[in-house]
């Protein structure tokens, strides 16, 4: 795999924003940019950013998983990535952290010297950590890039929908109304903006009863399908919740899980499916 260090990046051109320059280049050899948002927080974005990322991983591609929720992220934690991401400082590049062959993860927290301290940014600066994140981050060629952003229309989708061109989003939402009342908006954003959607992705879609083996729909049932059909998006498929997946989110094993459940029948491999069909990939 082609890594951006092998060679000096070349000098900017005058007139142009040298980060623009870097920026373009370095996304230029991203074949598939995906933007996984959804309205409300909490619904699960960052463990479908992070289920799409492995799935694709495990089905032969090369991807990178870029966490810019500013605020709250959750991807080193989940995958369980401790310390900090090299940095080349002659050059001013940000070395990924490399899981696998397949898989390269970077997330703003990986750059900051106390993980434990609170971010409090305004627009500006976010934008501007945003951008660099984007032009300076030593991908390779990639197959993918799923990008994780914070929930709801921000700085931070804004940024990345005005500096990714090609993006598309995959939005997530739980089947409850609260929450897609938010899911709503993140559609009008993405309409606004002209930014395509892949598909939608119902989460925490029920749970099977641990005692008696039953449904239970305890976020309510079919919301998320129910509006994808109705705002003519392409449903991607419904995850339940699954206690095994929170546990080893929370325990920095989520990548193992993920592996060991890549089953024909497993849910997030019919949401993986269904990405690859939507971009005319072959299937996992
Ligand atoms: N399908 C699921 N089954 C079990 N637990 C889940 C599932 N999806 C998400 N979780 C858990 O729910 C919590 C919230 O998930 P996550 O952090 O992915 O949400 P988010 O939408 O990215 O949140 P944020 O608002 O911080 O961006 C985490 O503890 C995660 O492990």
């Amino acid at each position: 795999m082609s890594q951006a260090t092998s060679a000096p990046p070349p000098g900017p051109e005058p007139g142009i924003d040298p980060l623009d320059q870097r920026l373009t280049r370095n996304l230029a050899d991203i074949r598939h940019k995906l933007v996984v948002m959804s309205g409300k927080g909490g619904v699960g974005k960052s463990t479908v950013a992070a289920e799409l990322a492995v799935g694709l991983s495990l089905a032969g591609y090369r991807v990178g998983l870029l966490d810019v929720d500013l605020h709250g992220p959750s991807i080193p934690r989940m995958l369980g990535i401790a310390g900090h991401a090299e940095v080349l400082t002659d050059e001013q590049l940000i070395k990924p952290v490399i899981i696998d062959e397949g898989l390269k993860v970077i997330s703003v927290e990986l750059l900051m010297p106390d993980k434990e301290a609170s971010v409090i940014w305004r627009g500006p600066m976010k934008i501007g950590v945003i951008r660099q994140l984007m032009g300076d981050v030593t991908w390779g060629a990639l197959d993918f890039l799923i990008i994780d952003a914070p929930p709801g229309t921000g700085d931070e989708p804004l940024t990345v929908a005005q500096n990714v061109e090609g993006a598309k989003v995959v939005l997530v939402t739980t089947p409850q109304e609260i929450a897609l009342a938010d899911l709503r908006k993140s559609l009008d954003f993405c309409r606004q903006l002209d930014l395509p959607v892949l598909g939608l992705v119902e989460n925490m879609a029920g749970l099977v009863c641990p005692h008696c083996g039953g449904q239970v729909d305890f976020l309510g049932q079919g919301g998320g399908q129910d509006t994808a059909a109705r705002s003519g998006l392409k449903f991607l498929g419904r995850l339940p919740w699954d206690p095994k997946l929170m546990a080893a989110a929370d325990a920095g094993r989520l990548v193992s899980l993920l592996r060991r459940d890549w089953g024909e029948d497993a849910p997030y491999r019919g949401v993986v499916q269904e990405a690859l069909d939507m971009l005319g990939e072959r299937k996992a």
